[in-house]
């Protein structure tokens, strides 16, 4: 990509790209581009520059608080909640991620990489610190540290939710997945990492935890579930209370991980952080309930942990689950989704996800493989027909969740993103079941 830097009186063309590079661009030099560099400056291009050199040139570096999180999932949901409490103390903040790139609650990119590349996020970097912003987070994903999408940010906090399995199509064994995890917490920045999660290794100079069952700087003394989240939190011999309107156990560590967060930047006291932690409503597609009677949630769960988390949430209800698994990812997870809803699932509807490159049937075929309760289960490789089974069969007491999409707008299929959304397919038959009653 080519980007035009406005930087005073002149005008700075940056692009990552050797084909868009000629004698008046930089070409900004990473990991994954070096190789193109003969190919720039056959076109021409004289300057070559490093991430490091750009944001100094664009005078960002030290300037804005970057705060970096990385997990397996919650990153979307934690960046949000500390976004969303930043704002609410009258901070000026920049948020990157799955979602895409907002600036004091105005969206200023489209959805595109968790993490895009480095040009990308200087680019947003820029906006933010042009627009007065003193913050900046954004999630890291494991492909964008083993990548080095992140090379030359100074981060003013790293966090770690979880890590579980995923990606392994790309990191190929959970151990690697772990390093590479690992890899973004061994140097002495501020850290805050997830005292229950064991795996992780991280550098104990100038690290703080959070946690729920084990010690930590930020503990959960006490916590209830019904009808949203409270709980009273401990740091040193003070306690603190918070209510939340999000559902489940998964986001009582988003919650308290965005507290802790908030807290170490020195933002405002405790009690103002709390106060201001029931003011954040939650992520689009992330347990978003599209429906509430009848009862329809939609939500971005695509891994085993994920969908164990929210189906746990769910447990006192009968639960009809539609879900599948996105195609040219990690297909060990499949067989491991489907045996994670039939533990929770009164009835599962495996339908497609993104198939992308790969065949829908055999995607649905490896999720499968790992259900027993073939009586539980109905098979239906059009999403849309998948959802109006599960809307169709519904119960009173039922509540139909549908997996793996969130808040995505388009369905992948063979290279060609059709435009689907989980949100408005429920709302659109609903509306037609409605008129036959
Ligand atoms: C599998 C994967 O991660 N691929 C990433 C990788 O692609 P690649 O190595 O094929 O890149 P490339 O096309 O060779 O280009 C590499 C660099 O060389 C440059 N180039 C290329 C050609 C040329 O002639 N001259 C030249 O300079 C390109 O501009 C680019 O800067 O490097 C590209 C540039 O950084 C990424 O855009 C691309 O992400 C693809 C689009 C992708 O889908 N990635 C997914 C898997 C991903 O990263 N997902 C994570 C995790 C999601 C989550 O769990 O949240 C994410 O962060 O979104
Ligand atoms: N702390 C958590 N632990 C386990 N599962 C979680 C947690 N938070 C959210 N989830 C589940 O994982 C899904 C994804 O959450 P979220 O989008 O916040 O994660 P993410 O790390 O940004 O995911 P991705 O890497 O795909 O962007 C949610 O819809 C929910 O089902
Ligand atoms: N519905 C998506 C969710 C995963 C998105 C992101 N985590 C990635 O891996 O690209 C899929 O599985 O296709
Ligand atoms: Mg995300």
């Amino acid at each position: 990509m080519k980007i035009a830097f406005q930087n005073g009186e002149n005008l700075l063309h940056v692009s990552d790209n050797s084909s868009e590079c000629d004698k008046d661009t930089f070409f900004l030099l990473t990991d994954q581009n070096a190789r193109y560099q003969g190919n720039a400056q056959e076109q021409g291009c004289t300057h070559f520059i490093s991430p490091t050199e750009c944001l100094s040139l664009l005078g960002i570096d030290k300037k804005i608080k970057i705060i970096g999180i990385t997990g397996t999932n919650g990153k979307t949901t934690t960046a949000a909640a500390i976004y969303s409490l930043l704002l609410d103390l009258g901070q000026k903040v920049g948020l990157q991620g799955t979602r895409g790139c907002f600036i004091n609650e105005k969206r200023v990119e489209d959805k595109s990489l968790t993490t895009p590349p480095i040009l990308q996020t200087i680019k947003n970097l820029k906006m933010a610190v042009d627009e007065g912003c003193e913050y900046f987070v954004m999630e890291v994903s494991s492909h964008a540290i083993v990548q080095n999408r992140i090379d030359g940010l100074f981060f003013a906090l790293k966090i770690l939710t979880n890590v579980t399995q995923d990606h392994l199509d790309f990191h190929k064994t959970i151990d690697e997945y772990i390093a590479v995890k690992s890899r973004f917490f061994e140097d002495e920045s501020l850290k805050l990492i997830n005292s229950d999660e064991r795996h992780i290794r991280f550098n104990r100079i100038n690290a703080f935890t959070y946690g729920i069952e084990h010690p930590a700087t930020y503990k959960v003394l006490a916590y209830s579930l019904k009808e949203g989240i409270s709980a009273a939190i401990a740091k040193k011999e003070k306690v603190y209370d918070f209510e939340s309107s999000l559902h489940g156990f998964f986001n009582l560590y988003n919650l308290l991980a965005a507290i802790s967060a908030v807290d170490l930047l020195h933002v405002a006291g405790m009690e103002e952080i709390c106060e201001a932690v029931s003011h954040f409503g939650g992520v689009e597609g992330r347990m978003q309930v599209v429906s509430q009677d009848p009862l329809v949630i939609v939500d971005f769960a695509h891994t085993p942990d994920g969908m164990e988390k929210v189906l746990e949430s769910m447990k006192d209800k009968n639960c009809i689950v539609v879900f599948g698994a996105g195609g040219d990812r990690d297909r060990t997870k499949r067989p491991k989704m489907g045996a994670v809803a039939e533990r929770y699932a009164k009835w599962m509807i495996v339908t497609s996800d993104n198939p992308r490159s790969e065949n829908p049937d055999a995607i649905i075929e490896e999720i499968v493989a790992g259900i027993q309760r073939t009586e539980s289960l109905h098979v239906k490789v059009d999403r849309y027909q998948a959802i109006e089974e599960a809307l169709g069969m519904q119960k009173k007491s039922d509540v139909v969740l549908i997996l793996g999409k969130g808040d995505e707008t388009y369905q992948e299929v063979a290279g060609v993103k059709y435009p689907f959304d989980d949100r408005n397919v429920v709302l659109e038959i609903l509306a037609r079941l409605a008129k036959q009653k």
